[in-house]
């Protein structure tokens, strides 16, 4: 049998991925999913931009020094103080690299840029050997390479390849190409640079028309070993590729493709609710391997062809995915030692043992409310206790709704403000209103809702509600997030998350968009 090649997972989660309005996150909800796509044994994690600001630079440098089995990388322009900035970001990794880029379409050049090809050839070029003074590992990419013309991209990918890049990676930058144009770019490229061989050639496809992940594959079948993607396709505008589609396509067609990951799939479930989790951005049901319906048969057909044989309907296991596997379930009358160990398990790490017994406190609250507690609950749950416990101001203590037919719902509240209680009440146009609205008269926040949204985390009616809040205040962004199996109080807790993150200095500034 011939060995296959291996194809590389890059994942950009927590650069690219972060660049979706809304999808910010702190130093150490960053180092939580890179600790997850580590366990799932990712190649290399794109961890930041670090020049972009003090809260992206301490973040890099936070994955670098946590990350021992993945590659960690750093974001830089083709400009000597975003590579330093990079440079010393990485300082601590285990294995860093450097990844420069410049833009490389006449659009780009002319109107953005302003410089003549040959400026941008010689800046890519120092960039290359500016990075190589603090790593072998130097990745260049030639932004918008989707709509360079391809006489130029040559001749800067064949430059970058000579200054000491060792992987170039071609982005479809707006998601303009679809998959046979793409995958045939990939493979002129490699016929036509003569030092092609000596790099690795990567893609880093955007999904404006719906085709990032169609446009990935193609390029792997025309040579292209490393893939850039994330978790739940996250990303700028309409997003990346998704990795967890990009990694199942390769090992479920292994007819089709000379190449294979080295993932830990069963690992994908874990990543996809964590990533969700922390940002808010909620998968769809109908999503591919991730979404709830992804392996659910509702029709009679169908379900009569999978009781008979499980591949009439289904490509794939759902336990390769991480879907039911380790179905421990865990309820009131659980230990503490089921409970760690379950944690441990999902790759969850407490950061004490304070935290532990503070989760292990709740855990027995919900299991008094709900039957099953399962690994959705059980992430939840935990995110809710380690969302900034250190820097939490404000404090929900109580909570009475009033809600009946033809009278205006109102809430009555106890919040612990700075160490001390303090009550308040409002009525509003429903529960969820009078609650904030309660909230407002006490921690007077001065921020707009931006964004409400519910998602029931497992199924049945005693399932626990996932909220998340998104509040603005002076171009600043904020997500919180408070999960209940009551949607009143879930809504309430992440409201209050969300004005606890408003309330601190600014950790995590998006430059762009004030996100945190
Ligand atoms: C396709 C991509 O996803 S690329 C990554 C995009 N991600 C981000 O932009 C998020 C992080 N960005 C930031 O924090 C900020 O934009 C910063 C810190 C990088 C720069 O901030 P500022 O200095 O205020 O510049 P601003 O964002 O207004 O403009 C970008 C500048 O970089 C230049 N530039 C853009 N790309 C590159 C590049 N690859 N190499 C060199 N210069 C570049 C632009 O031409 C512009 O220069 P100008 O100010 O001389 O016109
Ligand atoms: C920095 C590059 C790879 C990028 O994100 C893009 O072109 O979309």
């Amino acid at each position: 049998m011939i060995a296959k090649d291996h194809l590389i997972i890059f994942d950009t989660t927590l650069r690219d991925g972060e660049q979706s309005p809304g999808a910010s996150m702190t130093r150490d909800e960053k180092v939580r999913i890179a600790k997850a796509l580590e366990r799932m044994r990712v190649d290399v994690i794109e961890a930041g931009f670090p020049i972009a600001s003090p809260g992206d630079f301490e973040a890099v440098k936070a994955v670098a020094e946590a990350i021992r089995d993945s590659r960690v990388c750093g974001l830089a322009r083709a400009l000597d103080p975003d590579i330093d900035r990079a440079g010393e970001a990485l300082a601590g990794a285990a294995a860093g690299r450097i990844h420069t880029f410049i833009a490389t379409s006449p659009i780009h050049m002319q109107k953005k840029l302003r410089m003549s090809p040959d400026e941008v050839l010689a800046q890519a070029v120092r960039a290359v050997q500016r990075a190589r003074r603090y790593t072998d590992d130097v990745e260049f990419s030639p932004e918008d390479a989707g709509r360079s013309e391809i006489d130029f991209l040559c001749r800067v990918l064949e430059a970058v390849i000579d200054a000491g890049a060792r992987t170039v990676n071609i982005p479809d930058t707006v998601g303009y190409n679809i998959p046979d144009q793409f995958g045939s770019l990939i493979q002129t490229l490699r016929e036509r640079i003569p030092n092609a061989d000596q790099a690795i050639f990567s893609v880093h496809c955007h999904n404006d028309l719906g085709l990032a992940v169609a446009n990935s594959l193609a390029a792997v079948r025309n040579g292209a070993r490393q893939v850039e993607c994330t978790i739940n396709g996250l990303g700028e505008r309409a997003g990346n590729a998704a990795l967890e589609e990009i990694v199942m396509t390769v090992r479920t067609r292994q007819d089709l493709f000379d190449c294979e990951t080295r993932l830990d799939t069963t690992q994908i479930m874990n990543c996809s609710r964590l990533v969700s989790g922390i940002t808010g951005f909620a998968v769809q049901p109908n999503k591919a391997v991730v979404g709830a319906n992804a392996f659910a048969h509702e029709s009679g057909i169908h379900q009569d062809g999978v009781l008979k044989n499980r591949e009439t309907y289904e490509i794939m296991r759902a336990e390769d995915v991480g879907w039911n596997a380790n179905r421990m379930v865990l309820g009131k009358h659980s230990g503490r030692n089921a409970f760690r160990t379950r944690l441990q398990e999902l790759g969850i790490v407490m950061a004490s043992e304070e935290d532990l017994n503070a989760a292990f406190s709740r855990f027995k609250d919900l299991a008094d409310k709900k039957h099953e507690i399962f690994d959705e609950d059980l992430q939840a749950l935990v995110t809710d206790t380690t969302l900034d416990a250190a820097n939490e101001r404000v404090k929900l203590i109580s909570l009475r709704v009033c809600s009946e037919t033809g009278e205006t719902p109102c809430a009555e509240l106890v919040l612990a403000f700075d160490g001390e209680e303090r009550g308040g009440s409002a009525r509003g146009g429903g529960p969820v209103d009078a609650t904030f609205k309660a909230i407002e008269s006490i921690v007077t926040s001065g921020t707009e809702l931006k964004l409400y949204s519910v998602n029931a985390i497992t199924s049945g009616t005693d399932a626990q509600g996932e909220v998340t809040v998104r509040l603005e205040r002076g171009g600043r962004i904020v997500n919180g997030q408070g999960a209940d199996t009551d949607i009143v109080i879930a809504s309430a807790k992440a409201y209050l998350n969300a004005c606890n993150k408003i309330l601190q200095p600014v950790e995590r500034a998006h430059p762009q968009q004030g996100h945190v």
